[in-house]
């Protein structure tokens, strides 16, 4: 049995078409039940469960090898650091992380700093020489910085409409940012012949989707 963790939400939903182009078994009621494990058969290799789980949670079951390969953002790998192999940049769920706000604090010394990453924030601003207070919120990010609560966000951007409704600007990009296939170290040696078929098989799939746009 292969196991992967998928991130639910907008990078299940992204990824969905893709896993489909590449041909990789998928369950027929995966986004219309409230069902969180999955099992298909794999003509000629080991079947797939499929677990959702919540972005957040998705590096944890990875690293602790109760699955085998992951799909999750990028954002929430760099936050975590875990010990994972990261096997495909999908190209799907693009954004970036930003430092934004106000438009009239953008020459303000940064002083409160509101982000669902502490980590990845605390790192910029260190980087930047600034000694910041990280607020760690769990959403609607936007809000602190229009309510007040800090002076600068550090926050998902990509049409920026969120930003553009709130009276925000983006000050910095700081990375770029898509859904991941990560793998567990050691499923990655002994489950090799499922994994490198899936690695195979979207590979193709991304080339098919790039020959189309070019
Ligand atoms: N506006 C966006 N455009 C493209 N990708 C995004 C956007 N917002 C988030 N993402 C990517 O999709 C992933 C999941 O985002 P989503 O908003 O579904 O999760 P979440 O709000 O962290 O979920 P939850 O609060 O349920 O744990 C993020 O980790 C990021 O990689
Ligand atoms: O630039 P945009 O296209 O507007 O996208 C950016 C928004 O998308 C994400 O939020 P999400 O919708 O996931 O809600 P959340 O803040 O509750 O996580 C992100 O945190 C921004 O708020």
């Amino acid at each position: 049995m292969l196991t992967v963790a998928l991130a639910k939400g907008r990078t299940v939903d992204d990824l969905l078409p893709l896993w489909q182009e590449a041909q990789l078994p998928l369950p027929a009621d995966l986004d219309d039940t409230r069902a969180l494990v999955f099992e298909v058969a794999w003509d000629g290799y080991s079947p797939i469960r499929y677990l959702l789980a919540k972005p957040a949670d998705v590096p944890t079951y990875v690293s602790f090898g109760v699955a085998d390969l992951g799909v999750v953002g990028k954002d929430v790998l760099l936050e975590q650091q875990k010990e994972l192999y990261e096997l495909l940049d999908l190209a799907v769920s693009k954004c970036r992380l930003c430092v934004a706000g106000l438009p009239k604090d953008f020459d303000r010394r940064p002083e409160r700093v509101a982000t669902k990453y502490p980590k990845l924030a605390d790192a910029y601003f260190r980087s930047q020489g600034q000694s910041v207070e990280i607020v760690p919120l769990s959403g609607s990010i936007e809000l602190a910085s229009v309510i007040g609560l800090a002076d600068r966000i550090y926050d998902l951007v990509q049409t920026g409409s969120t930003l553009k409704a709130n009276g925000l600007v983006v000050y910095d990009t700081v990375h770029d940012i898509s859904a991941r296939l990560v793998a567990n170290r050691s499923s990655y040696r002994m489950k090799q012949r499922e994994i490198s078929e899936v690695v195979r098989r979207l590979n193709e799939a991304m080339a098919k989707r790039e020959a189309v746009r070019q």
